[in-house]
């Protein structure tokens, strides 16, 4: 075992019983490095099952047993054991030193972790999963987590709010073991904490830029859909994920921030939708006893109801096109065509909408493992807006099958409804709102609802909705991808094409 102090690499070279070096040799990074012990653990298919105290005065006087990560495939992570003996106990004891020390001195290991359980969510697996996947990682790696089990919906939210500045100011990251419905009101609570902390308005959609939290996130992806872990890793294996967090892997993730005037709506870090989208997942609270199934029949009532609503987006680009974008024409009357009216965008578009859906990260899930919105990066600066016009309820169908079975990517060329666009803030005004002083009743307007990562917001008939980016807000236990690491190429096509980021492309449209 060679350690190279400079880089904080172990290198591991496998010798022949007359000490010649065989070509059998691994590098091994310290911030891929869990935890280094006396005592060996079990594993079994590279998780812990049993792991006992660690305890030097064991029958392994002159081993040490050297806990590492690997990635297994192209999204799942395990761990490895290097079990190394040395001559005697003295050197033993002076090897494990310098190790422990400089595993110590990683700045970006977590020592104090929060970790929220709802245990309700999804299939109601929630503490199982932590008790049995992810407490044992965290053990190995020395983590110390305070654990809440949430009672109702908000109490994570609460429970951070009122923590006092000592507890916050320990805590290196918050865990939610749940869905992304319990993961929003983790990211809501810290992101305004942080800004009240720094005295900034963070109602103000102007301000400049908004603090971000000291504190990274994680996900234990427990919930119906686990979105935007399965963005994240590629996958929404928990032990994965709790290895992530485990050794403090680190990415920076764009926020979007939603106004309603001067008040603040929500913080998302993942989809935000109206029409179809928003209509399935209001419908599909009707049926919550039916678990994760309530998706597909919720889908499958709506498409059949087939709602499409009128209103205006109108949207600021996140860089400005060198020639100017056509669009299709308003529907009439348009009071900004017409003259009658500014807007603050540069571009508009009013008509009536089956899909307005915006998409701060690529958008990982069951229902599109391909990516919603696969142009987008986790902290590009940019957020994704697509507009689908109304359209037959059979195009509806065509449009929802295409992105499930082959991602956003491929539904772009295809079809000419679509209109999408890289933006970084935009604007939601009703119809009712539009047709206020033109119409009689203006409240007998069709509303629908949003999708903010799966929660609904009913939308206010007299008021307008503000969307706007906040590039790479928050941080999270994840790693950015190597694009380059021939392993995310996985079939011909893709090789010769594009780089493959585990289902995400990367390429941004030209
Ligand atoms: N103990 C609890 N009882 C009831 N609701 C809770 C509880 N804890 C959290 N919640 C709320 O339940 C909602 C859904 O939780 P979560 O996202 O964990 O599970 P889910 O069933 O997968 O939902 P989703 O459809 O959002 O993925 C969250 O908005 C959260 O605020």
């Amino acid at each position: 075992m060679t350690f190279d102090k400079a880089k904080k690499v172990l290198e591991f070279v496998l010798l022949k019983p007359n000490g010649v070096s065989t070509k059998h040799k691994i590098n091994v990074g310290f911030d891929e490095i869990l935890c280094i012990r006396s005592t060996p653990i079990k594993l079994k298919k590279g998780l812990p099952t049993c792991i006992g105290k660690d305890d030097s005065s064991s029958d392994t006087p002159n081993a040490i047993f050297i806990y590492y990560t690997i990635r297994v495939n192209v999204y799942i992570w395990r761990i490895r054991e290097a079990a190394v003996f040395f001559t005697t106990t003295t050197e033993k004891k002076q090897w494990e030193q310098i190790l422990q020390n400089t595993l110590k001195e990683l700045e970006y290991r977590p020592k104090n972790l929060l970790v929220f359980i709802n245990p309700y969510g999804g299939k109601g697996l929630a503490k199982t999963i932590y008790e049995n996947q992810v407490a044992p990682l965290f053990d190995l790696a020395g983590v110390q987590a305070k654990v809440l089990l949430t009672e109702r919906a908000n109490h994570c939210y609460e429970y951070m709010q009122e923590l006092d500045p000592e507890t916050w100011n320990s805590i290196d990251g918050i865990v939610s073991v749940g869905g992304d419905g319990l993961f929003n009101e983790v990211l809501c609570s810290t992101v305004i904490r942080a800004q009240v902390d720094s005295n900034k308005d963070i109602t103000d959609i102007e301000i400049d830029s908004l603090t971000t939290p000291r504190m990274r996130f994680g996900i234990i992806g427990a919930g119906s859909a686990n979105s935007i872990v399965s963005t994240v890793h590629g996958t929404d294996d928990c032990s994965t994920a709790a290895i992530h967090i485990a050794i403090g892997s680190k990415c920076a993730v764009d926020v979007a921030t939603v106004h309603e005037g001067r008040k603040l709506l929500k913080v998302s870090a993942n989809a935000i939708s109206y029409g179809w989208l928003g209509d399935v997942l209001r419908d599909s609270e009707h049926y919550r006893c039916m678990g994760p199934i309530r998706y597909q029949w919720s889908a499958l009532r709506t498409t059949a109801l087939h709602p499409t609503y009128f209103g205006r987006v109108s949207f600021t680009l996140s860089n400005q096109p060198e020639q100017p974008l056509k669009f299709p024409e308003c529907k009439k009357p348009c009071e900004i065509c017409d003259g009658t009216k500014t807007d603050s965008h540069t571009y508009h578009w009013q008509t009536d909408f089956t899909h307005v859906i915006c998409c701060v990260i690529p958008c990982v899930s069951p229902f599109t493992p391909y990516c919603l919105a696969p142009y987008t990066g986790l902290g590009d600066g940019s957020m994704d807006l697509a507009m689908v016009p109304k359209v037959s309820r059979c195009a509806n169908f065509r449009i929802l099958r295409k992105v499930a079975m082959y991602g956003g990517k491929g539904l772009i060329p295809l079809e000419r409804d679509l209109h999408v666009y890289r933006v970084s803030r935009w604007t939601f005004t009703p119809g009712a709102l539009i047709l206020g002083e033109n119409t009689v009743e203006p409240e007998k307007v069709q509303q629908g609802a949003w999708n903010l990562d799966g929660e609904i917001l009913p939308q206010p008939s007299d008021k307008a909705l503000h969307f706007r980016l906040h590039p790479r807000l928050i941080n999270y236990f994840g790693r950015e991808l190597d694009l380059d690491d021939p392993r995310y190429r996985r079939c011909f096509c893709c090789y010769k094409t594009e780089k493959k980021k585990s289902n995400i492309v990367i390429n941004p449209i030209e």
